[in-house]
């Protein structure tokens, strides 16, 4: 029952009940960890005992983890049920019994994140407990039989949250997730789910925090791991420690650039290059010429113990064509060797059978001149009829597929191909382009082929070298490297994963789609973004756009309307800036206000590297203990750099999905005179939490 007492004396009782109850959660945290570590102490004797014990590992280091955040939450349910959600479930002694703390992903939890007073889902009471470590600092508590619902949950919790300083690395936020995130973080895994959600609306947070619900959900999933893209590895490094937080450990972080192991982008390229490369006419282009490498039917003379044996050119065509069916090209290769042998064999097992029985009627005529026989048909009544057995015709054929000039022959027929060497001939050869990419203009190839001359991969190259090497196979199987799921899949460029997870993915160009698919048939994707903060050189202005060639329409779209990192008083300033860049979309709202106004501070261009380092030393002295970034132009990186010594600067592009106390923004309009100009101002604008300064040149 909630009673009528002053909210200090009821905080107090509240913060005290739930120090107790976090001191049993914690004495039960560590009983539950002493028993499996006494447990793990026994060897295992047999393969169910091993991984019985993986099992018991993966527990005890779930349990090792879990210090902050053991209790978050309780729901008060109407029929005086008290459930206490925290990361990781805990049970009591007995197995059986009720988990003491429910799993913040568990079905049971549910109700924390999204009962409201119009839809209470059976609860009275939703309170969200902070801690400090082992200690329980405060209580807030939400009627749920009360009036109308707020817009948030738990706001008390939240806006604490997002009030705190930026440390430069994302942190959890399973305590104070809202409706509208924990509805995508639950959703259906089936089919590929794509989030469009303005600048600070969650989308990182989502992304991630599905990927511990799903690999929590769906245990089988593990077993394939999880990708997570992102946009730069600046980006993967800011978000790197979220998921070992949560607990999970089978996932891969990476960028479109670092997906094919071995292999690395070493330049960049001109944006109009970017954009060619990136369109889907490339799969078909691919497909065409990867066909082009298969041999040509002709009539094939194969040597076999001094003899040659013709194979037809009719023959050779169908031993082609039951060969490729769909195959990969190396794989086809292998096929066609094999039906090769075989063909050989019978020929060689015919030849023989013909010789014997010239030479048998050449004996019988000898021997009808000394012992006629009336009647005979003219045929051997031998039983030595020429024919091979069975094991003397596989012998034959083993022979045949282990010997080294037969394989030549096979290799100078149809020869092994290297996915790199293949790509670069196609690209720097106009002729081979303009066959088997129609839709490239003479201007698009030229750029093309000039470029292709250069040392190195380019971005767009990857997907590029990711397809034709999927349409190539590998020439043998690749040694499957040791070590956990992660590393594993990691190591091989042919990994399917269970789900992809894409951050930025208003980013990705239409053949890094593929590239995702690739690892993904079963399409089985959660993809976020920002449309109208896509700046990558290519030309989508809307997610069916974007996702026509690889998706077609079948996936499901989501929204999230809330802003929670950027105060109003700079979201403010975003709206022009959205229409400038040619979106009907409205910015989306922000939940809190700094109460900071944003400041311009204006400068000649002689002044503006001294300018900003005085700005940002004051910036810096004001958000001590916290993060501030520098955003400007490429043009002026250098110039700045030399004056702020080791600071970062970034690009608007480089500060995407990053988020700082406080911006320093440099030269707002040269970032517009670049390409998608006012996407990236809008980018920039939105980083900060609380404070945004800008420095414009007079
Ligand atoms: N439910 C939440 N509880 C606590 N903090 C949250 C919550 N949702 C978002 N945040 C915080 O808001 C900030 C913005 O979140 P996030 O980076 O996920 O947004 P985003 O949509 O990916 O932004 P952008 O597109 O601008 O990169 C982060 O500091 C994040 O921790």
């Amino acid at each position: 029952m909630l009673s009528n007492d002053s909210p200090s004396i009821l905080d107090a009782a509240a913060v005290a009940e739930e120090q107790a109850f976090l001191d049993a959660a914690i004495a039960q945290r560590e009983r539950l960890s002493a028993r499996l570590a006494a447990e793990l102490t026994v060897p295992a004797e047999d393969a169910t005992g091993r991984a019985r014990q993986r099992g018991l590992r993966a527990q005890l280091e779930e349990l090792r983890r879990a210090t902050g955040g053991l209790i978050f939450g309780r729901l008060d349910g109407v029929d005086g049920t008290v459930r206490h959600v925290g990361r990781i479930g805990l049970r009591d002694d007995d197995d059986t019994a009720d988990p003491i703390v429910v799993d913040w992903r568990a079905p049971a939890a549910r109700p924390f994140y999204t009962a409201t007073p119009v839809d209470p889902q059976g609860q009275a009471r939703r309170r969200h407990v902070r801690t400090d470590g082992p200690a329980v600092t405060g209580v807030d508590d939400e009627p749920l039989d009360g009036a109308g619902a707020g817009e948030l949950v738990g706001e008390g919790a939240l806006l604490a949250a997002l009030d705190e300083r930026r440390t430069g690395r994302m942190s959890t936020a399973f305590a104070t997730l809202q409706r509208e995130q924990d509805a995508i973080i639950r959703a259906e895994a089936t089919g590929p789910l794509i989030v469009q959600g303005g600048p600070g609306t969650g989308k990182t947070v989502v992304a991630l925090h599905r990927v511990a619900y799903l690999l929590f959900t769906y245990r089988q999933m593990a077993e394939r791991a999880v990708l997570v893209l992102g946009p730069s590895p600046r980006f993967l490094d800011y978000i790197a420690q979220v998921l070992p937080a949560l607990g999970e450990t089978a996932v891969v972080a990476a960028t479109c650039d670092t997906l094919i192991p071995g292999e690395t982008v070493t330049r960049a390229e001109p944006r109009r290059l970017a954009e060619i490369k990136g369109r889907a006419l490339w799969q078909g282009a691919l497909e065409r010429y990867v066909r082009s490498l298969l041999p040509r039917p002709r009539e094939l003379k194969l040597r076999w113990d001094g003899e040659f044996h013709p194979i037809d050119a009719d023959t050779v065509a169908q031993l082609i064509t039951s060969a490729v069916q769909g195959r990969p090209y190396h794989r086809a290769r292998t096929v066609f060797a094999e039906h090769l042998h075989h063909a050989l064999a019978d020929a060689v097992a015919e030849r023989r059978a013909a010789l014997l029985d010239e030479m048998d009627e050449g004996y019988e005529d000898i021997l009808a001149r000394f012992r006629p026989e009336p009647g005979d048909d003219g045929r051997s009544g031998s039983d030595v009829d020429g024919l091979m057995s069975d094991e003397e015709l596989d012998d034959l054929r083993d022979r045949i597929a282990t010997d080294a000039t037969i394989a030549r022959f096979v290799e100078s027929v149809w020869p092994a191909r290297d996915p790199r060497t293949a790509l670069r001939t196609l690209l720097t050869d106009a002729a081979l382009l303009t066959r088997h990419a129609p839709d490239l203009t003479t201007g698009d190839i030229a750029l093309i082929t000039a470029d292709a001359e250069a040392v190195g991969w380019a971005p767009s190259d990857i997907p590029l070298l990711d397809a034709i090497t999927d349409l190539l196979g590998d020439p043998g199987s690749p040694p499957s490297p040791p070590g956990s799921v992660a590393e594993r899949a990691r190591g091989q460029r042919g990994w399917v994963y269970g789900h992809v997870v894409i951050d930025e993915a208003q980013e990705l160009s239409e053949m890094q789609w593929q590239m995702v698919l690739r690892r993904c048939p079963s399409r089985s994707i959660t993809a976020v973004g920002d449309i109208d903060q896509a700046e990558a050189a290519h030309r989508h202005t809307g997610w069916a756009d974007a996702v026509r060639s690889t998706l077609g329409n079948r996936w499901t779209a989501a929204e999230l309307t809330i802003c929670y990192r950027t105060p109003r008083e700079v979201m403010d300033l975003t709206t022009p800036v959205l229409r400038a860049a040619g979106s009907h979309n409205a910015p989306p709202r922000a939940v809190r206000s700094s109460g900071i106004p944003p400041q311009t501070v204006e400068t000649g261009a002689d002044r503006l590297p001294a300018v900003a380092a005085d700005t940002l030393a004051m910036l810096r002295q004001r958000w001590s203990g916290g993060t501030v970034g520098v955003i400007a132009p490429a043009a002026l990186i250098p110039a700045l750099t030399a004056a702020l010594g080791d600071t970062p600067i970034l690009t608007a592009a480089q500060s995407k999905g990053l988020e700082f106390d406080a911006t320093l923004l440099i030269d707002p309009a040269g970032i517009t005179a670049e390409p998608r100009g006012h996407n990236a101002l809008y980018v920039a604008l939105t980083r900060c939490t609380q404070q945004l300064v800008t420095l414009s040149l007079r």
